[in-house]
């Protein structure tokens, strides 16, 4: 994690501060259920620090096939270095669908905002720390709707006293990078209603999705389940499985 962070923290911001126009998250949720699908945020993860090898894919191409499998929104990888993402990238998938796109990365700065438009944009309660309420603050001001990331009971408080309404419960420990379905179904009481809670990781099966559906997750996120093999057809697998 360390060489992730180390790199992070040289990443520089954009040249000017960028206002989006974002497509609505929630909407996008309700649409799904209301339609009768399991709302799945797909992600394009070319490679990871836990996965064998490199898709060498056109992401745009990969993204649309996630759309068309059911894909209620898409999380797009824009570290570079380990995860073999781009700031470009996300701009093109962002341009060929409609559906939110969210920035998948390591922020830890205001000015790392302005790297790239998005719908929505990841911040990691652990890595920011004390910085977290102004972050979402600025990803707000920016137009962004923050997705704030947790995974101990601890950053679950510090997300809501910051004032995170989307919130993403993240099966993997990013120290140890163990998965745990668990930590979704122990943490997910702790949500408030009115807060929109997305399942990170480890989900692979329709049993996983049911598993973190009972749990209370709103919406789920998933990568190297829909990354391995058709991602059309991995999709489908997991948005219909009700
Ligand atoms: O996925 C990794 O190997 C990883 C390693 C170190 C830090 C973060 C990492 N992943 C970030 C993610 O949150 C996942 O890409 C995302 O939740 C999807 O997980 P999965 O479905 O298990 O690929």
């Amino acid at each position: 994690m360390r060489s992730i962070l180390d790199a992070a923290r040289e990443r520089p911001g954009g040249d000017a501060r960028v206002s989006v126009e974002a497509r609505s998250f929630p909407d996008a949720v309700s649409a799904t259920e209301a339609d009768g699908r399991v709302p799945i945020i797909a992600e394009v993860k070319p490679t990871s620090p836990t996965t064998d090898g490199v898709r060498e894919d056109d992401p745009v191409e990969l993204a649309q096939e996630m759309v068309a499998g059911g894909a209620t929104a898409l999380s797009v990888l824009t570290e570079p270095e380990h995860f073999g993402g781009s700031t470009e990238s996300l701009s093109r998938i962002r341009e060929a669908v409609d559906v939110p796109v969210l920035r998948k990365d390591f922020i830890l700065r205001e000015e790392q905002l302005d790297a790239v438009e998005s719908d929505l944009v990841l911040l990691i309660a652990r890595f920011v720390g004390d910085d977290l309420e102004p972050l979402v603050a600025a990803a707000r001001d920016r137009g962004f709707q923050p997705l704030v990331e947790v995974h101990t009971r601890e950053e679950l408080t510090a997300a809501l006293a910051a004032g995170a309404d989307i919130v993403g419960i993240n099966n993997r420990d990013l120290g140890k990078l163990e998965v745990d379905l668990g930590t979704v179904e122990t943490l997910a009481p702790e949500v408030p209603d009115d807060v929109l809670l997305v399942a990170e990781s480890g989900i692979h099966t329709p049993a996983d999705v049911r598993r973190m559906r009972e749990a209370g997750a709103d919406a789920l996120l998933v990568g190297t389940a829909i990354m391995d093999g058709n991602v059309r057809q991995n999709t489908r697998r997991l948005t219909t499985s009700t």
